[in-house]
């Protein structure tokens, strides 16, 4: 419930102040220039910890007729309020150990002029300052909120830095960059708030009020200023102004501005005659102007520059996030729960599924059915149904999305009138621990129900592969005569563009019913190892999909004939010179770990292809061994000339072999239960784990790493998953 709340707050509050948002952070982006350009000047020469404020003082008023004042502001500059030797009253750059000019204050450029006004008021004085601060209070809210979802997505604070999973562009990079910037807009958006607060009178007063001791009455004015103890124990970096005494009459005094207080002193004895430290408040606005204007950092400005350029790719992503969101929303339906005759309830946190739950629901229209579609919190009895699916993903540690969180709970309690039946849909990413865990576990409790019968076994859908949907709706109408078809209502996006191939090696079929195809595109198009062809049999099939190894600028796959497989008999057929025309669809999540400190890839039977591809991309050379496992040596025959050119260049430094049907007959996760500890220790040490091949070999081969990072190195596999270090594709 409560993420639900700070999703739609997040939306609402972006959605009220978008558009003064994009002028706020375009203004910013361009005052942030303004403290790097001043910086530029360069009018300080000394490190002021090293000068002391009696050497300025003595060489200000050896160089000057007279020193009215001098501050030193946020770039260490010294600007000085002096009367020259010519008789010019004149504000001056000065050095800090000679007095000597360096240059005078130019006028702000009329770019920074204009910007400032329009960032701070938007030319409409106190109205404008007045919507620019409530603007700053939302862009703090949104930010704060923002905070708060992506802890959630990742699972904790303490997973915050954890590999973000991959999802469409807009979706995360608004994450990623949301880690690093919300802090500094936060920053940003609260001393704005600050400051507009100060303006309208808002905070307690920053004032210092001082009371005047009485000075001596003797006093010997022959005493130069430089000369007095207090000027040589203060150093420059301590000063923010100095103003001299009005008149050489010992009533007169130096007022001095210092970081942390304010200091009058008597001009001929040095005795402090008032001292006050800066109220709280004081300090609190300086602080804020400096962080929100970055004034005397260029590191800072940067950070800010950064910042403000953030938040017009935040609202341009969040932008698009929102519009899939709408356009995946489930309508309403044209028919009641009582009405109806088939139930969709659905289960989603980000909206993907809907787009799932909307084409079956077209579909079934299409094919006359009444329908209605509700999400499984609003599970009640259904008096005329007959059938119900279930479409849900699994969120946070293998749990119901949020419009799901009760729906278990109902089911023990709401009887049904009829007798239903029932297919579960989960869809989540092989990438978590518990792949889609709750899926299973509403599978599960609806089978202990008794007006429930199954349609078909439960179906788990990675990373909303259409390809595994529209499979599952020809295995629906094949189990119940229908004939729905629903492809036409999926999202378009999904589909990438069909390109032409041309088969130009294809090996002889082994004793294991497996062979190579070599294919070369026949326009040039951009794909890497570790991505999918996915070809369809005939239009209004459901595509089959391979994985693909990328070898030199062509595709290798690896294709297991099966006896009923249209597509892999198809394939087998291919000669030489043929033409195909398929899909390349990218598979991010399974490209070449760059950043890991070593690699094991582990396939079995035709999952080995990817790396015939991905071992070629291991261009530092770094560890890199592959595990097998296959049900015959013949079989592995056909793969060697690829891995053995990997082998020759150092890019692969083993291979390790399990035959199932040969030997000592073992499998692969008997052969990776030997290698345990070297396994765990590379993970250990940053290393990564790819896996491809038949989901049953994944389910085992996790069980044997997690028992290997227990015993070796004391920790759970799923420490490894969360930072990603754990790629698997398998089908
Ligand atoms: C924070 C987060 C946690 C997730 N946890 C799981 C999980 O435990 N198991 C799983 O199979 N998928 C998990 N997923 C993947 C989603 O279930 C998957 O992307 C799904 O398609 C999202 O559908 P939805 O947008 O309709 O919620 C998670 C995704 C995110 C962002």
């Amino acid at each position: 419930m409560t993420i639900s709340i700070w999703r739609y707050s997040h939306l609402v509050l972006a959605l009220s102040s978008g558009l003064f948002l994009i002028l706020a952070s375009v203004t910013g982006i361009v005052l942030a220039f303004e403290p790097m350009q001043t910086a530029t000047n360069g009018y300080n020469p000394v490190p002021l910890n090293e000068v002391r404020l009696s050497e300025t003082i003595a060489a200000l008023q050896q160089e000057y007729d007279e020193v009215l004042s001098f501050k030193v502001d946020q770039d260490d500059y010294i600007l000085a309020n002096v009367v020259t030797k010519e008789g010019d009253n004149k504000a001056l750059y000065v050095h800090p150990k000679t007095a000597k000019v360096l240059g005078v204050p130019e006028p702000q450029h009329p770019i920074f002029s204009f910007t400032t006004n329009l960032h701070r008021s938007l030319f409409l004085k106190s109205v404008g300052r007045f919507f620019v601060g409530l603007v700053s209070f939302l862009l703090c809210l949104i930010a704060v909120t923002g905070l708060l979802l992506i802890i959630k997505r990742q699972g904790g604070l303490l997973k915050f830095f954890n590999k973000v999973q991959p999802d469409y562009f807009e979706l995360r990079y608004h994450v990623v960059l949301g880690r690093w910037f919300l802090l500094p807009i936060i920053l940003i958006a609260a001393t704005g708030v600050y400051l507009s607060a100060e303006k309208f009178s808002l905070l307690p007063s920053t004032r210092v009020t001082h009371k005047i001791m009485e000075p001596e009455d003797h006093v010997d004015e022959n005493i130069q200023a430089s000369d007095l103890a207090i000027f040589k124990e203060i150093t420059m970096d301590q000063v923010r102004l100095v103003t001299f005494p009005f008149s050489p009459f010992p009533e007169d005094y130096f007022e001095l501005a210092l970081q942390n207080r304010e200091l009058y002193v008597h001009q001929y004895t040095g005795a402090i005659l008032s001292e006050q430290p800066y109220p709280f408040t004081y300090l609190a606005s300086r602080l804020s102007l400096t962080l929100h204007t970055g004034q005397g950092s260029v590191l800072w400005s940067l950070i800010l520059l950064l910042a403000s350029s953030s938040i017009l790719f935040f609202i341009y992503s969040g932008f698009v996030m929102w519009r899939k969101r709408v356009k995946n929303s489930v309508g309403k339906s044209k028919f009641s729960e009582d009405e109806s005759s088939h139930i969709l309830l659905y289960g989603s946190e980000t909206g993907n599924t809907n787009g799932f739950v909307l084409a079956l629901q077209k579909g079934l229209i299409k094919a006359g059915k009444r329908v209605f579609v509700a999400p499984l919190n609003s599970y009640t009895t259904y008096k005329k149904a007959t059938d119900i699916f279930i479409l849900t993903s699994t969120y946070g540690e293998g749990e119901a999305p949020t419009n799901a969180n009760k729906f278990l709970d109902k089911l023990e309690t709401v009887v049904q009138p009829n007798q239903l039946n029932y297919s579960v849909i989960g869809f989540g990413s092989l990438s978590y621990p518990l792949y889609c865990q709750f899926a299973i576990d509403v599978a599960q409790n609806l089978r202990k129900q008794d007006n429930f019968k199954e349609t078909l076994p439960l179906v788990k859908i990675n990373n909303q592969a259409k390809e595994t949907f529209l499979d599952w709706i020809e295995k629906y109408n094949q189990r119940t005569g229908e004939r729905l078809r629903v492809e036409a209502y999926l999202p378009k996006s999904n589909f990438l563009k069909p390109k032409k191939f041309e088969v130009i090696f294809k090996t002889e079929v082994n004793v294991d019913q497996t062979f190579l195809l070599q294919l070369k595109p026949r326009k040039k198009i951009k794909f890497q190892s570790g991505d999918l062809l996915a070809y369809r049999p005939k239009e209004d099939q459901a595509p089959r999909l391979y994985s693909i190894a990328k070898y030199n600028g062509t595709l290798l796959l690896s294709i297991k004939i099966h006896e009923h497989g249209i597509c892999s008999r198809y394939f087998s057929t291919l000669e030489t010179g043929n033409k195909i025309t398929a899909n390349i669809q990218k598979n991010t999540h399974f490209h070449f770990p760059k950043k890991a400190t070593s690699v094991t890839c582990i396939a079995n039977g035709t999952g080995l292809a990817p790396f015939l591809g991905l071992i070629a991309e291991n261009k530092k050379r770094i560890p890199l061994d592959l595990f097998w496992g296959g049900r015959t040596k013949a079989s592995y025959q056909i793969y060697e000339p690829f891995l053995s050119t990997h082998l020759e260049s150092k890019q692969l430094q083993q291979v390790h072999l399990a035959y199932s049907q040969e030997g000592t007959k073992q499998y692969i996760q008997q052969l990776l239960e030997l290698h345990s500890k070297e396994i765990a220790e590379k993970l250990h040490n940053g290393g990564a784990i790819m896996i491809c091949g038949s989901l049953a070999m994944h389910k085992q081969v996790l069980e044997v790493l997690d028992q290997a990072t227990l015993t070796y190195i004391n920790q759970p596999l799923r420490i490894f998953e969360e930072k990603g270090q754990i790629l698997s594709d398998c089908y």
